[in-house]
């Protein structure tokens, strides 16, 4: 696999919107590696030009997500661990290099790290477990729904 883009989520797909996120420049590097640039937009402030820890968690839930249905496998997040080690300053560039660690089964482990782009310095590093589909997974999501009559 060459340098390819990464698709973005469902919802911007479906929406024909740019990554809500920030994440569109989002390339394969490798079977098991990526990198994203970015930036957190401003309206995912949470501090002083500071950005909303969530925003940082969810970035990564999409972008590792993302990667993996990239590489052909269909699964969810069952794990995510953010470790914040510096503020993450708002619209500014920023770079997500992405691996995939190991994979178990039906499990695949993930890791993240978050940096100013040109720096070597982590602002934050995530590493997760995301588990691969069982065939009919959302039919299963759509009977539980209607069984509690929503
Ligand atoms: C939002 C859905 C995204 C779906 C993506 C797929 C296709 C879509 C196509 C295009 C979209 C483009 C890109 C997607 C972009 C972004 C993705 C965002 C990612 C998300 O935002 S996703 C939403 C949040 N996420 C959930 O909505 C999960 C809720 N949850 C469950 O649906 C079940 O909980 C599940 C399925 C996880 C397991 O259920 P299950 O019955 O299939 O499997 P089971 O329990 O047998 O576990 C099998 C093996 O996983 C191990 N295992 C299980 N749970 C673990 C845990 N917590 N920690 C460590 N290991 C765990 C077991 O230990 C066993 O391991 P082993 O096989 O080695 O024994």
């Amino acid at each position: 696999m060459t340098a390819d883009l990464v698709s973005p989520c469902r919802g911007c797909q479906m929406s024909r919107t740019p990554c809500r996120f920030g994440a569109d420049d989002f390339v394969a590097l490798s079977e098991t590696a990526a990198r994203v640039r970015l930036a957190c937009p401003a309206a995912f402030e949470g501090g002083p030009r500071v950005a909303h820890g969530g925003w940082t968690a969810a970035v990564f839930d999409d972008v590792l997500g993302r990667f993996l249905v990239h590489t052909g496998v269909k699964s969810v997040t069952a794990t995510l661990t953010v470790d914040y080690l510096l503020p993450v300053p708002v619209e500014q560039p920023l770079e997500i290099h992405l691996e995939i660690a190991a994979r178990e089964g039906r499990r695949n482990h993930l890791t993240g790290v978050l940096r100013l782009q040109g720096s070597d310095r982590d602002l934050a590093v995530a590493r997760g477990v995301w588990v691969e589909l069982r065939p009919g997974h959302f039919e299963r999501h759509q009977a539980r729904m209607a069984e509690l009559g929503t």
